[in-house]
């Protein structure tokens, strides 16, 4: 059972893993709507579809006919211990149990396959909407909520549809079949056989009962122990650094404990379902046997009734046991799908004004005239800013955490609209540019730089997709990047694993400038790197960054005082509004809020 655990474990901390929720296993008129929804999914094969279920119901009359011809066969043949006719019955059983097979075969086959296609069709429509998707909606959530809508939720939906449709079908078949070929062959033996019903009913309702406790809270003690795994595999430097391995360790061992207790009640009780399911088999074809027999001696009912009866009886609790089974993977598939479906009916990024057009150039003048924003319905984020930046300059933007920087930039990049006010760009309004064309004219240096698992080359690349080798070369010489990419085992072709790791904070920010150089960008945005640079990669950064700055208008997010010393304007933004404004030297002068923020950190405004 811990090897089972923790594998589970392992399965759950690669995926990010989702708790069940009991409000999924509840069945609303929603769910309905969902399953509506993924019905026509599936129905996009409709031909294959309806094949599929052609044959599930070939297969179960099949399934159906075995133990009739058996029972025939016990009267006609060894009842009566004549073999004459034997053959064709032979045959007839053989070709019943051959295409049986067969088309459990098939029905699984196309089905997995219908299952497949409709899983991928949804999954390629969440992942293109979610490049369509406003900034806003990621801002909204928790990122790893999302991805486990496209991977957790989407692999439950998988697994059911694989499984589920066909069992589905095929149990109400085979009950609906099975129940009318016991009343046409035995109406007192299929009362006899019904008496496991509620029987079966109520067992199953005391064991799920205490089980449902139980795997809830084993999902629960999963889910502490699977994030709790995941923090210390993030935080390994700093809990090496504050020796806290023996601590991890024992917080760790209490959480495994606590799974490994709810687990084993949890797994021994819900084991007791196929031993009830079998105490009442069993009990099931003894009443079969004994009230059978009676009305056999009394020459009510043939041997041949009564065994085709017991195998019935069988394949009647059978379907029972899959709809009850069923029914909780069903609903918990749907409430993925309605995660999904969430996502997949959230609107996208707003269409551009029928006026925008794209435009060819800009110069990079910027201005914003009064723009007032808010993120939701409380006060404004930003309130009536104005300023105006010749192209070529640098704004250096600075004030303390939470006063509206970023929120200025995110307007500029149309990532979100103001309530009022405009922003222009060489005196155009900027909704009235095309967003694709408008953010083609930006280039970025940020804090946390986006790499990908490629080679250097690609991430460099990524600036300008159509760029020659030489190009990205000349790129990365110009932000000092050659030399140490140089260095490397396979110099531009080395892979860069997902997140960069294993090169410094700042050779990630060195790409980056290689990046935006290679892009060659109207308006730079610079989002400076606070810490984690050695000095001499300071240096060549900084170098990087004039050259990459020259000509250009720059927005600088400022944390250091060297950038915005030179810069043209600095704008002080306190509370979301421009508190103060001017250079480095007038503001000084001012002896103002920039002055304070200057002598308090000395020569550093941190921000
Ligand atoms: N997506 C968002 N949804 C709601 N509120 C937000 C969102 N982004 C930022 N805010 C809020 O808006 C205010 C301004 O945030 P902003 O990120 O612009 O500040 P900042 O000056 O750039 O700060 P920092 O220097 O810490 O990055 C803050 O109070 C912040 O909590």
């Amino acid at each position: 059972m811990l090897h089972s655990q923790e594998r589970g474990l392992k399965v759950m901390s690669r995926r990010h893993h989702r708790n069940v929720n009991p409000e999924d296993l509840k069945l609303t008129r929603s769910k309905f709507t969902t399953i509506g929804k993924l019905w026509k999914e599936l129905s996009n094969n409709r031909g294959l579809l309806f094949l599929v279920l052609f044959l599930v119901l070939v297969n179960t009359i099949f399934g159906i006919l075995g133990p009739f011809l058996i029972g025939y066969a016990i009267d006609q043949f060894i009842y009566k211990q004549t073999l004459s006719g034997i053959i064709p019955l032979l045959i007839g059983l053989i070709t019943v149990y051959f295409f049986y097979s067969l088309t459990s075969f098939l029905q699984n086959y196309w089905m997995i396959g219908i299952a497949q296609e409709t899983v991928f069709t949804m999954r390629t429509r969440i992942f293109t909407h979610l490049q369509n998707l406003p900034i806003s909606f990621f801002d909204k959530r928790q990122h790893g909520e999302i991805m486990s809508r496209v991977t957790n939720d989407m692999d439950n939906i998988s697994s059911t549809l694989n499984s589920s449709v066909i069992q589905i079908f095929s149990s109400v078949l085979t009950l609906t079949g099975t129940i009318i070929f016991m009343l046409w062959l035995s109406p007192l033996l299929t009362a006899i056989t019904m008496t496991i019903v509620p029987l079966l009913y109520f067992g199953m309702k005391w064991i799920t009962n205490r089980t449902s406790k139980y795997f809830k809270e084993q999902q629960k003690h999963l889910g502490l122990l699977n994030g709790f795994v995941e923090e210390t595999i993030s935080g390994q430097k700093i809990i090496k650094s504050y020796s806290q391995e023996e601590f991890v360790i024992d917080e760790f061992l209490q959480k495994s404990n606590a799974l490994k207790k709810a687990g084993f009640w949890a797994q021994t009780i819900s084991g007791f379902i196929p031993k009830l399911m079998n105490m009442l088999n069993n009990l099931s074809y003894a009443l079969i046997a004994f009230v059978g027999g009676m009305l056999a001696l009394k020459g009510d009912l043939t041997v041949g009734i009564i065994v085709t009866f017991t195998e019935y009886a069988r394949q009647f609790t059978r379907p029972l046991h899959d709809l009850a089974n069923q029914y909780n993977q069903l609903l918990s598939a749907v409430a993925g799908a309605e995660r999904v479906y969430e996502v997949l009916e959230e609107e996208k990024e707003e269409i551009d004004e029928i006026h925008a057009a794209p435009v060819e150039r800009v110069k990079g003048n910027v201005e914003f005239q009064n723009v007032s924003f808010s993120y939701g319905r409380d006060e404004n984020t930003i309130k009536n800013i104005c300023f105006q930046v010749e192209n070529g300059q640098t704004v250096a933007l600075v004030g303390p955490t939470g006063a509206g920087k970023s929120t200025i930039i995110n307007l500029l990049m149309r990532f979100y609209k103001p309530q009022s006010g405009t922003i222009l760009i060489d005196g155009k309004n900027i909704q009235t540019i095309t967003r694709e064309s408008l953010r083609s004219f930006y280039g970025f240096v940020l804090q946390d730089v986006y790499l990908f698992e490629g080679t250097f080359r690609e991430n460099i690349r990524y600036g300008k997709l159509d760029a020659t080798d030489e190009e990205v070369e000349e790129a990365a010489k110009k932000a000092n990047a050659h030399s140490f990419i140089m260095k490397l085992p396979n110099g531009y072709d080395t892979k860069l694993t997902e997140d960069g790791s294993g090169i410094s904070q700042g050779q990630k920010q060195l790409l980056s400038v290689a990046r935006a150089i290679l892009r060659n960008p109207s308006i730079l945005i610079l989002d400076e790197a606070m810490s984690n640079i050695d000095t001499v990669t300071e240096i060549k950064l900084q170098e990087a960054l004039q050259r990459l700055m020259q000509n250009r208008t720059t927005f600088v997010i400022a944390h250091r005082l060297n950038t915005i010393q030179n810069a043209d304007q600095i704008l002080v933004v306190y509370e979301g509004e421009i508190a103060e404004r001017g250079t480095h030297e007038t503001l000084l002068k001012k002896k103002g809020l920039y002055y304070q923020m200057y002598k308090q950190k000395e020569n550093t405004i941190v921000v």
